[in-house]
């Protein structure tokens, strides 16, 4: 028998957290008084981990969520995506690691107004390098899944509150992102609506074994997810 303990690299790049944010800072300065954000925020979420983010009006859930979804600078600390260690990738790899693993949901849907909801659902993949007709295909199911096969050519004008979120939920996962971030996705619909569609979002990231944090207002429904952080004077309890 060999003495030597056999590599397991598979299973150590499946262990690896899809975030890990170790002492993130954040403050910002206005007419001269600064306000310290986010005072070092550490937080782990484990691949396909639902994560709800807590706090109230103000505590910096928005900051955070940009913090992980690399799109500005002013952090301190450590953000690692998937094993990498973001702060210390440029412009580039920042893009990089944001297109390979990362999908969002904002509050308002921010779809393209002039293409349909499969336009909106194909493009990312486009962007991402994928054919026309696996891109088709991928929004088709996506869309499909989520009640919108009969919407497939309906353009953003066209559709609900309630299927212009779920659109842009589509549109979040069409790459198969290993962190799906959302912040308050269903804040702009009423509650009906807002249970139905975050419903399906859950549905449809548990089925793609996506992990999310998801930033709500709403303690019900956090308690539909698998863990719950509160963030309170800029940290996480
Ligand atoms: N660009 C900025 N310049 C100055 N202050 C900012 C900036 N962005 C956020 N802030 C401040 O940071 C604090 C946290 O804001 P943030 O939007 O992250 O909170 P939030 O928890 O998401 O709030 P809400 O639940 O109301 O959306 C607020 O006091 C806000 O005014």
């Amino acid at each position: 028998m060999s003495d030597r303990a056999p590599l397991d690299l598979a299973a150590t790049d499946l262990a690896a957290p899809v975030v890990r944010l170790a002492g993130v800072t954040r403050s910002f300065e206005q007419g001269g008084v600064r306000i310290d954000v986010l005072r070092g925020i550490d937080l782990e979420i484990r691949p396909g981990e639902i994560v709800a983010l807590l706090g109230p009006s103000g505590s910096g859930k928005s900051t955070m969520l940009q913090a992980i979804g690399l799109l500005e600078g002013g952090f301190g600390g450590k953000i690692e995506i998937a094993g990498v260690d973001a702060s210390a990738q440029d412009s580039a790899g920042r893009t990089t690691l944001r297109r390979e693993h990362l999908g969002f949901v904002y509050q308002f849907h921010h779809l393209l107004a002039d293409f349909t909801a499969i336009e909106n659902v194909i493009l990312p993949q486009l962007i991402a390098g994928a054919g026309q007709e696996e891109a088709e295909a991928r929004a088709t199911e996506l869309l499909e899944s989520l009640g919108l096969g009969q919407r497939l050519t309906h353009k953003p004008s066209r559709l609900s509150g309630g299927e212009q979120q779920r659109v842009a939920v589509a549109r979040a996962l069409a790459n198969r992102p290993a962190l799906v971030l959302a912040d308050e996705p269903t804040g702009n619909l009423d509650e009906a609506t807002a249970d139905k569609v975050l419903g399906q979002f859950l549905g449809l990231v548990r089925g793609e074994g996506s992990a999310a944090l998801i930033a709500t207002h709403n303690e019900r429904l956090a308690l539909a997810m698998d863990r719950v952080v509160r963030l309170h004077d800029g940290r996480l309890g």
